[in-house]
């Protein structure tokens, strides 16, 4: 069975949106350094692949309810650099948005945080689906799908030609001699498009990399285009394994299509396990976390204005294809309300059986609240003991649907601990992930190994030194 990769995605205050709420969760993002500091711990000893870090470039009072996490948070940039210098071998993946990042000091601090992390570091392009960031960086509107992308293309050409300036060998540092940069391995960028003009070369030396593994997140046509074009790894939001495939399958394609060769490109899905000591267990952690979740109902008079609108009965109705009115959000669901719903409506309540243990006519029938808080929250989620969880994995990985995971976790920190330490073990018992020391380090070489090797993709080739060779031409790049 192929290897997993394993990623964690790190939310401090966790990633379900009421996981701030579970009793003993970290929730104030003033105290976000203790977290990472033990969340990076806890992961190096597990032998997780990376910790990603994902970015939003506005906030506002709507985000409260939508996803807190988004409200205020450790920018990714900085999170890695903090983490690069209190890890050893754990890769580190920040996202930066080509929408309205500057290439140069994007590649220039990402550039140095390889060095400083010894080729650990990697690089999530977003375009963003956040419309106010456009008001933060002195732009008038967020611009549309296809300009985004556009930009995003020059943006992944640029960053890579910024980082071949130097050479691997362009610094000399010859004391002895008096010798300190051969010039001819020092290049220009020269890049001039529509959206991005750099004139270079960058003051920083080529990553150890080469360059950075590149991830790129999206769901648009042409999202799945520049993963398949230009990014190492893809990470796709899927609702279940034989979407996944299918996506997969598609994206190899493009790969394929793109002159790439298409092993080179990996699948990742996010998803939220929730993992107990038994599956009863997990489900009682599950049902809180669905209790927790507040909806419109709520407030006797009339939610913030910024409370969204699928957080409520009134949008559960037009799911459930049933008049909900006057219902209050803790109210069982019977028999004879569930033979009025809708297909989707039934769906939704055999999700939340499944994942909270709720049987209606039963002695904890589910209510209204655990509808809404299964038909709101998107993460593709999985609740089970260490075991249950670790045999779905494989049996994505068995099906070729993924190539590995980006695991959120509910709260902080004990479900992202309850998936270290006891799925990660699980996942290598199935022969699915391998031995931290294996993969880590590279014994003969007397080194950890970079993000690119444990990923298993080659070093790129600096462009100047492939057309010196003569394997293309080089020169004024122009898009
Ligand atoms: C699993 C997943 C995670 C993502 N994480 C982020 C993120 O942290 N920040 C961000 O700006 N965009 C993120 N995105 C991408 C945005 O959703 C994307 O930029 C937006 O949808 C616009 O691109 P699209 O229309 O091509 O999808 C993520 C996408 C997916 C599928």
């Amino acid at each position: 069975m192929p290897r997993l990769i394993i990623g964690a995605m790190v939310r401090t205050i966790g990633a379900y949106p009421s996981g701030w709420r579970y009793p003993g969760a970290h929730r104030d993002p003033r105290g976000d350094a203790a977290v990472l500091r033990r969340t990076a711990e806890v992961a190096e000893q597990a032998g997780l692949d990376y910790l990603f870090f994902g970015d939003w470039l506005a906030t506002g009072h709507d985000l409260e309810y939508r996803d807190p996490y988004l409200v205020a948070r450790i920018d990714p940039l900085s999170a890695i650099t903090f983490l690069a210098g209190i890890t050893r071998r754990i890769g580190l993946i920040a996202t930066a948005n080509t929408t309205y990042s500057d290439p140069y000091a994007l590649a220039r601090a990402t550039a140095s945080i390889d060095v400083l992390s010894g080729g650990r570091a990697g690089l999530n392009l977003v375009t963003g689906a956040e419309a106010r960031a456009a008001g933060n960086f002195g732009l008038d509107f967020h611009a549309a799908n296809d300009a985004r992308y556009d930009r995003a293309v020059e943006f992944d050409q640029v960053l890579r030609r910024l980082w071949d300036s130097f050479e691997d060998d362009a610094i000399v540092a010859d004391a002895e001699g008096g010798v300190y940069l051969d010039p001819d391995k020092l290049h220009p960028t020269d890049f001039h498009g529509e959206h991005l003009s750099v004139t270079g070369p960058l003051n920083a030396v080529r990553p150890v990399q080469g360059h950075l593994p590149i991830v790129h997140a999206g769901t648009s046509p042409r999202s799945l285009l520049f993963a398949a074009q230009y990014a190492d790894l893809a990470l796709v939001a899927v609702s279940g394994r034989e979407q996944a495939s299918a996506i997969r399958e598609d994206l190899r394609a493009l790969a394929f299509e793109a002159g790439r060769d298409d092993r080179t490109l990996k699948v990742i899905a996010p998803v939220l396990p929730i993992v107990g000591e038994t599956r009863e267990h997990a489900q009682q952690i599950a049902d809180r976390l669905s209790e927790l979740i507040q909806v419109a109902e709520d407030w006797p008079d009339a939610p913030p204005a910024a409370f969204p609108a699928n957080r409520s009965l009134a949008h559960l109705a037009g799911v459930v294809g049933v008049d909900l009115t006057g219902l209050t959000p803790d109210r069982a669901i019977t028999a004879d309300l569930v033979a009025g719903f809708t297909p989707l409506g039934q769906e939704l309540v055999e999700i939340v059986t499944e994942r909270t243990g709720r049987l209606i006519g039963g002695e904890r029938p589910p209510t209204l609240r655990h509808l809404v808080a299964a038909a709101s929250v998107s993460a593709s989620m999985v609740v089970g003991s260490a075991a249950e969880i670790a045999a779905e994995f494989a049996a994505w990985a068995d099906a070729e649907a993924v190539d590995g995971f980006n695991v959120l976790s509910a709260t902080q920190p004990a479900q992202f601990e309850a998936f270290a330490t006891g799925v990660v073990p699980e996942l290598r018992r199935l022969g699915v992930f391998p031995e931290v020391d294996d993969e880590a380090s590279d014994a003969a070489a007397g080194r950890d190994l970079t993000l690119r090797e444990r990923l298993g993709l080659a070093r790129p080739e600096n462009v100047h030194v492939a057309a010196r060779a003569g394997d293309f031409h080089t020169g004024v790049f122009q898009a």
